[in-house]
């Protein structure tokens, strides 16, 4: 068993141990929390926003599995499960006008500036393409964080929800690796937040290598790299491998 990375004593027995690249990491299920990024229509369905953007979603709907799995992991473990949701009012006032880089990079304000009959559909608030897919509904007990940009630590309550919470290690399922999770988790690691990527309930927006590129530098850099099935392994184990035996002398 791999020297794990923890930020409390491994022997701890409400810990667990998760296998992760580069190296295991521990977590305790009570300081943890299963973050959705954007599982939205727009990002997951044909017809919704990155489709229509030319971005190949095919690896959309094993992710939709893969975090059916994760969330019901969590959940069991009585493991906050936060979904993330982008977008903007109507009126796409939150979007920025032209003084703001998000309105000259965002794809989704750039189609429709192109195709001015998607105007007010695409990451609208009130409409299909905002709404979180019908395969993974939030639960009772869950939160939802609605974010007006990539990173979910900007302009939103995340922080404060996390740190009432006594959250310290952030477990990132959902789309698109490169933007959303990828820029969440860097601001988490700036934050003093223990992020980790669970690789195969991930999807990217764009060429088949910046999946790989991301996924390398959040190892590399930012964080962890596990996947669904050590997660819900690390989570049903009944003791953390690392605690001393009980009772023993
Ligand atoms: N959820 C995301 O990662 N979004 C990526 C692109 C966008 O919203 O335009």
């Amino acid at each position: 068993m791999s020297t794990p990375v923890s930020y409390f004593p491994v022997d701890d027995p409400a810990a667990r141990y998760l296998p992760a690249t580069p190296e295991p990491l521990m977590i305790r299920p009570a300081e943890t929390a299963l973050i959705v990024v954007d599982m939205q229509n727009a990002y997951a369905s044909p017809g919704g926003y990155l489709d229509i953007a030319g971005f190949d979603i095919s690896g959309a709907a094993p992710a939709i599995e893969k975090i059916q799995d994760a969330t019901a992991a969590a959940r069991a473990a009585g493991m906050p499960v936060i979904f993330f949701q982008n977008g903007w009012d109507r009126d796409y006032v939150e979007a920025g006008g032209p003084g703001s880089p998000n309105w000259h990079k965002s794809n989704a304000l750039k189609t429709m500036r192109k195709r001015p009959e998607l105007q007010g559909k695409l990451l609208a608030k009130g409409g299909w393409d905002y709404e979180l897919v019908q395969a993974l509904p939030p639960q009772p007990g869950d939160i939802i964080v609605e974010k007006p940009r990539y990173s979910a630590f900007f302009n939103t309550n995340l922080d404060s929800l996390l740190r009432a919470r006594g959250i310290r290690s952030l477990v990132f399922t959902g789309i698109a690796t490169n933007v959303c999770v990828e820029s969440t988790l860097r601001d988490g690691f700036f934050l003093e937040y223990f992020g980790v990527v669970l690789h195969d309930a991930t999807h990217h927006a764009g060429p088949d290598f910046i999946q790989k590129a991301s996924l390398y530098n959040i190892e590399k850099f930012f964080g962890w790299v596990s996947s669904v099935a050590e997660f819900r392994t690390a989570l049903t184990a009944n003791a953390n491998p690392l605690a001393r035996p009980q009772g023993g002398s």
